[in-house]
């Protein structure tokens, strides 16, 4: 959290509403996320989870409202202030590892063509880094030369991972990073990802309908129903003592942790 700023939310989001035609994506969307805090967004399938999130990460432009980073709107960069936060200061996790790698480049390659894009040049020591990131995610370093189409569902997700988090982002959004993958790998990737968040103090915005997921990782959580928040709050009181009966629903429906 070395320079972080303490006074001022990391992320403040005001009235975002996404609509696709007639239909609602998410509507009048509002939070802020501080340095180091971990927002879980759930809500069944069609809640606007995915709507939202799209949104906040520059991949669909809302409707109205505004996405401030750090007290500038994101809204009103130009593309290439855009497309430098997406290399630099933001990550995005996606739940299929297919859509976040290249799978055509070898796993080394995958982590160290970020690192190019953010300017480093010295073969050697991108080769070091992107060995020491393989190890973070546990990848054996003799698999640096392996592509990713070589890997199984869950080391795929661990290189996304790894390829992500390699320059060090300030925020990383997070979809469904688990779902997909068998239970038992789920379990060890989130395992994974609660120790590099901890150990990073990274900042997330992770969009789950599992509420196991977010039990574990999150700080904070917003409830989504057709596209509104419905509740927010501190994970553990959101799921010991939902109080919106849409809530109370899923908790009692889903949570049998
Ligand atoms: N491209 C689109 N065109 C039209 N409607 C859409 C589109 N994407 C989403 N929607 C609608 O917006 C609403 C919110 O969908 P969204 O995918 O954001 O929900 P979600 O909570 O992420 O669901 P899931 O977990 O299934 O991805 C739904 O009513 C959905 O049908």
């Amino acid at each position: 959290m070395d320079g972080a700023n303490l006074t001022m939310p990391l992320l403040s989001v005001q009235g975002l509403t996404k609509r696709y035609g007639p239909r609602i994506g998410c509507a009048e969307v509002a939070f802020e996320l501080w340095p180091g805090e971990v927002l879980g967004i759930v809500g069944e399938s069609g809640s606007g989870k995915s709507t939202l999130l799209s949104c906040l990460a520059g991949m669909q432009r809302p409707d109205e409202g505004a996405i401030l980073w750090e007290g500038r709107d994101v809204l009103g960069f130009s593309e290439a202030e855009r497309r430098r936060l997406l290399r630099g200061d933001w990550a995005y996790v996606h739940q299929n590892p297919r859509d976040g790698l290249r799978m055509g480049v070898s796993a080394g390659g995958n982590v160290g063509e970020r690192l190019m894009a953010v300017g480093q040049r010295h073969y050697g020591a991108i080769r070091d880094t992107a060995t020491d990131w393989l190890g973070r995610v546990e990848i054996a370093a003799e698999r640096i030369d392996d592509r990713p189409s070589a890997f199984s569902g869950g080391m795929q997700q661990r290189l996304q991972i790894a390829r992500n988090l390699v320059t060090g982002p300030r925020l990383v959004f997070m979809d469904e990073p688990t779902g997909g993958l068998d239970v038992s790998v789920q379990a060890r990737l989130l395992d994974l990802l609660r120790g590099l968040v901890r150990d990073l103090g990274l900042s997330v915005v992770i969009v789950t309908h599992d509420l196991a997921v977010v039990r574990l990782l999150a700080d904070r959580l917003m409830v989504m129903k057709s596209g509104r928040v419905v509740e927010t709050g501190l994970t553990d009181q959101v799921l010991d003592d939902p109080q919106h009966a849409y809530t109370q629903l899923l908790v009692s429906s889903v949570l049998q942790v």
